[in-house]
Order: C-alpha cells, then structure tokens, then sequence
C-alpha cells in the first residue's frame, strides 16, 4: 500500500482484547455490517472505517483465532465432547487486532491479527480453519468468551474517541447488528449470489498464493453453502439480518459500489441526527 503511493499517510489503530478502560457516556457512530460468508464483509468494513475516519474490528478473526488455537493443540472442533476446552481456550486465549489505514481512499486497508502477540494473519485464513470454525463459533461458552473480548475492543475504541479523532466504528461479523451493536446506528446486511461469493473467495485464494491444488469453484461454493448453513441453523445468536438492517446485495456491485452505498447512508444518518439534536434545543 505505502510502495504504491510514498505520499501516503499510514494511521495504525491497535486493539487489545483486554483493555482496562472505562465506556464513554457518549459512543462513537455504530456500524454494524452482517452476512454470510464471503459476502464482502470485511472488504466493505474496513474501506468504509477508511473513507469515514473510523476504527474497524473484524469480528470473524476471533473465531477464527479460538479455531487455531484448538486445532494447534490437537482439539479435533467436530468432537462435541471437546467443547469446555475450546472454551478454555477462548477465555485464556489473548486476542490482537492492528489495522493499518491510508490516507489514499482507494487503497485497502490490512488488518494483521495476532494470537497471544504472534501474528497469525494468514494462518487463520487457511481451509483447515475454515472447514473448522462455524462448529468453533457455535459453542454457547466461546461466543460468550468472544462477545465479551469484542466489547472490550469496541470500548477501547470508545474510550479513544477524541484521542485518535476517529468518531466511529465498523464491525463485521454474523451477530454483529443482533447482538454485539443491538443500537448501531446503521445496519448492513450483506448478501450476494453463492456462486458469485464462491468465484470471489476462489480468486482470493489464488492471489494470496493459499489456493490449495485442483480447489474449484463447485468446491468452494458447497463449503460456503455449508457453512452459510451452520452459522443460520445454530442455536445461540445464529446469523440473521436484523429487524432494522438493510440489506444489501453485492453480486452485481463493485467494492467502491458498495462502500459508496454505505458512506452516503452514513452521511445521511449523521445529518439527520444532527438536525434533529438542534431543532430540540
Ligand atoms: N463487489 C465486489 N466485486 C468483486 N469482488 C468483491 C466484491 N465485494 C467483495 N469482493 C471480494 O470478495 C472476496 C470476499 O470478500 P470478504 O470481504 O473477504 O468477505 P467476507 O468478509 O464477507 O467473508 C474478497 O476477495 C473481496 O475483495
Ligand atoms: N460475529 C461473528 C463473526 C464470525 N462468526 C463465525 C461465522 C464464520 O463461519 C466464522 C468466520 O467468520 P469470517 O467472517 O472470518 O468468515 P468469512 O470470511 O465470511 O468466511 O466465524 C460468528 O459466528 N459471529
């Protein structure tokens, strides 16, 4: 990102996931972006924290972590009776999140993830975790864990507001707009076409150099569809677009599509609230 523009600003924002603060009583802007997998989400989030000023906090990467965590230490996340030691591990687990934004809109920000300080951000992106995390993520006592982790970065974030000048925040996730921002001030869900998220994820795959050999796009479909499946079928806090979400299908958008479509709600909001916080004075 700084090769291709020396001009550019980096702003790096760290998350610790056990932070000592206290919430503000006034909260920065919310927002809350939900879907399925390979939808866009992260993508989304993060370009719209860049173009807003705002902090980003993906929300995957936590089950993704308690996944890595598990199978690095031989827990097999298919054996229900394996379950209270991943929730150990989800507890005791320490979770760091570092976005690097630019100051160029068009650039994408990186969000480096690390697991006890060491930075895991490719390994948790591997198919073993994939093919592992919704059974992860469906564990009463790990969402717990996690929901509780989330909040304390989401907090952070609260507490630095007016420090750092970013007056907002993005999250994406599946229960995002449900549970974790039951308030936010927009909510997004995102959907797109099985097939179109297969051919995206694919080619992902590909250009990060992890496409394991003779992966094809029936393959990953299936195994999205399967995990679409699991995340909507679970029983605590399953994937569902909230009451008030609006929902937003990208197969036939572009990225700056979809971000644009976001930013000038979020602008909308704002003025809204705006003149309707001076018209009650
Ligand atoms: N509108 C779009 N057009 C083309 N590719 C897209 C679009 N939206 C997202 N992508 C790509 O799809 C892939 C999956 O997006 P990602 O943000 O990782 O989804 P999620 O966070 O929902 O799993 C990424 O490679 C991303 O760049
Ligand atoms: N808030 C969240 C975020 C993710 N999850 C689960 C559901 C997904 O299967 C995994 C991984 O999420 P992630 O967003 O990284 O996955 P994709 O990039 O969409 O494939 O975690 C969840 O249950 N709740």
């Amino acid at each position: 990102m700084a090769s291709r523009n020396i001009a550019t600003r980096l702003i790096t924002r760290t998350f610790s996931s056990s932070p000592k603060v206290t919430q503000k009583a006034t909260r920065p802007f919310q927002v809350a972006i939900d879907g399925p997998a390979a939808s866009g989400k992260s993508t989304t989030a993060k370009m719209v924290a860049q173009r807003l000023g705002f902090d980003y906090i993906d929300t995957g990467a936590f089950y993704r972590c308690v996944t890595l965590a598990a199978l690095s230490k031989g827990i097999d996340p298919s054996n229900q009776s394996q379950a209270s030691q991943i929730s150990n591990l989800a507890q005791s687990s320490h979770i760091g999140l570092k976005t690097v934004f630019s100051t160029s809109p068009s650039s994408l920000p990186t969000t480096r993830v690390f697991l006890d300080k060491k930075d895991v951000s490719s390994e948790i992106r591997t198919g073993t975790v994939s093919k592992h995390v919704s059974a992860v993520a469906a564990i009463g006592p790990v969402r717990e864990a996690v929901l509780q982790k989330v909040r304390d970065m989401g907090a952070t974030s609260a507490s630095q507001e007016g420090n750092s000048g970013r007056a907002g925040l993005v999250m994406d996730g599946r229960d995002i707009g449900t549970v974790v921002l039951p308030n936010a001030d927009l909510k997004i869900f995102l959907v797109a076409d099985s097939r179109v998220r297969a051919e995206r994820r694919l080619q992902e795959l590909a250009k990060s150099g992890s496409k394991e050999e003779g992966l094809d796009v029936e393959t990953v479909q299936k195994d999205l569809e399967r995990r679409d499946e699991l995340d909507r079928t679970r029983k605590a806090s399953p994937l569902r677009k909230a009451d008030d979400a609006v929902e937003l299908d990208t197969s036939h958008l572009t990225i700056e599509g979809q971000v644009d479509a976001i930013v000038q709600e979020v602008h909308r909001r704002q003025k809204a609230a705006s003149s309707s916080s001076s018209s009650s004075q």
